[in-house]
């Protein structure tokens, strides 16, 4: 290696340095911040409490891992009367001449740069999530709020405590007990869609099976149900969990996927799990045992005729698998995530000017970086398979690394073309008219195909709206 390889090699070792991620927020690092961690099962309140504080903070942001839960709370605080603001990636909504001192956001959207009296951070498991972790740590090192409150599973307290720790920040614990009881059935349905009935919801986890299921139930029971599964959007998913919380709305059973997990307001007495694996990408899997958890959690609820919640399986070969993954002690989340920034991507680019790809790029800089033993670096899986759809459109590495970043569903191919119109008309500096890229279709749509580009439509206008 001659001289100048070996100083080259050493100054991308250090600009993919990772080890230091607190270092990356000066600015919090100046304030004394008081951080609570609000811990328990699902249903246990965590959340509530934790907006009681925010509720009577002077400023303050919630920061929420889905769109659907900064609406929820943006129209929460709203209408008790203490103004607040939205900030996702796709929408912006600021309410005008008043002092407003409240922001409800998507975690990736929150804004560091501000400082405030308390802040929230929402789900704080998803700390160790392989693609979006790092929005979370970010969130956790960099917010400049003098009160910190962060709600999520037990299982993140020991990883959130030595953060802390490492930053020498004193750490409270506040844990929760569920609201309503929760009983696992000893018995199945043993296969028998008849014994399906008014409060239940079914889960299942395709959006094939979610739909002929439907179907099923609504022919065995005469009973009408609502759906709730990723793709549908977030607006719709709360309508529809809506129609099924109304007594009088006449949709008494929900059949839904994982999507209730998190974020929905939902009044099931009986979870019923319909099937306990799930195509991955890759493989058919078993469902991971805090996610079964986190569904079957989603039974019972606080302050209703529900409030003793049920969780059983159609068949009894599943259920044996429930009652395993119920009765699991939880296992400890041992590593949070981290992206390098924008800056930290350009200025690594900058010492590789023989590298044109972006992807390799990333890759350069995964197989470089050195992370320190409670942090792992996000793959840049979806990032990669983005760049190299716009590999040959003239971009600079900022426009790139945008676009790259975007809630694009790479297994979805209308969008993965979209992208690249996107691109092209930015690259060449022409307006983008939207209606030429996608056509709204005039009926609405009766099978499966139709229901799928309804989606893959949905989806490149919220792409649009956060590229915008
Ligand atoms: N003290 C309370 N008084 C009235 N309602 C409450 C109280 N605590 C919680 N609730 C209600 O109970 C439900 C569950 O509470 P919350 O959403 O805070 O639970 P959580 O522990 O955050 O659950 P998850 O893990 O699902 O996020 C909510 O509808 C909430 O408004
Ligand atoms: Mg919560």
């Amino acid at each position: 290696m001659s001289d100048g390889d070996k100083q080259r090699f050493n100054s991308l070792k250090q600009l993919s340095d990772l080890r230091f991620p607190a270092e990356w927020h000066p600015a919090a690092r100046t304030i004394q911040r008081k951080i609570i961690l609000h811990v328990g099962p699902t249903n246990s309140g965590k959340t509530y409490n934790a907006l009681k504080c925010l509720g009577s903070a002077n400023s303050g942001v919630y920061c929420g891992p889905l769109r659907l839960l900064a609406h929820e709370i943006f129209d929460r605080f709203n209408s008790k009367g203490i103004p607040c603001n939205l900030v996702t990636g796709e929408e912006r909504r600021e309410l005008k001449g008043i002092n407003v001192p409240l922001t409800s956001s998507t975690i990736e959207m929150v804004n560091l740069q501000k400082q405030v009296d308390v802040a929230v951070i929402d789900e704080i498991q998803m700390i160790s999530d392989q693609q979006r972790g790092w929005a979370w740590t970010q969130a956790l090192l960099g917010l400049q709020a003098k009160e910190i409150h962060i709600c999520g599973e037990p299982s993140a307290v020991p990883l959130v405590k030595s953060i802390c720790q490492s930053i020498n920040e004193d750490i409270e614990i506040r844990e929760y007990k569920r609201l309503s009881s929760l009983e696992i059935s000893q018995k199945s349905l043993d296969g028998d869609l008849k014994k399906i009935k008014k409060g239940d919801c079914v889960v299942t986890f395709s959006r094939k099976s979610i739909f002929s299921l439907k179907h099923e139930i609504e022919a065995a029971t005469g009973l009408r149900c609502a759906v709730a599964y990723g793709s549908l959007p977030p607006e719709t998913r709360s309508q529809q969990a809506k129609l099924f919380n109304d007594p009088n709305s006449g949709f008494d059973v929900l059949v839904a996927s994982d999507a209730i997990g998190m974020g929905l307001n939902l009044n099931i007495k009986r979870i019923v799990f319909e099937s306990i694996k799930k195509y991955d990408g890759i493989g058919v899997r078993y469902i991971p045992i805090p996610q079964i958890k986190q569904i079957a959690g989603r039974a019972g609820r606080f302050g209703t005729e529900n409030a003793v919640g049920e969780v059983t399986a159609l068949e009894t070969s599943d259920l044996k698998y429930v009652h395993q993954a119920m009765d699991a002690p939880h296992k400890n989340l041992e590593m949070a995530g981290l992206q390098p920034t924008m800056e930290m991507v350009e200025l690594f680019a900058h010492q590789l000017p023989d590298v044109k790809e972006f992807a390799v790029l990333l890759e350069k800089f995964e197989d470089l970086a050195r992370v320190d033993g409670q942090y792992f670096l996000c793959n840049f899986h979806t990032q990669k398979l983005i760049a190299n759809s716009i590999e040959l459109i003239p971009m600079t590495i900022p426009e790139r690394f945008i676009f790259v970043t975007g809630p694009i569903n790479t297994s979805d191919q209308r969008i993965m073309k979209n992208v690249q119109k996107f691109a092209m008309l930015h690259s060449q500096g022409k307006p983008c008219n939207i209606s030429r890229i996608v056509t709204i279709p005039e009926k609405v749509p009766h099978n499966d195909e139709l229901l799928g580009d309804l989606e893959s439509i949905h989806r490149t206008l919220m792409l649009y709206l956060w590229l915008r």
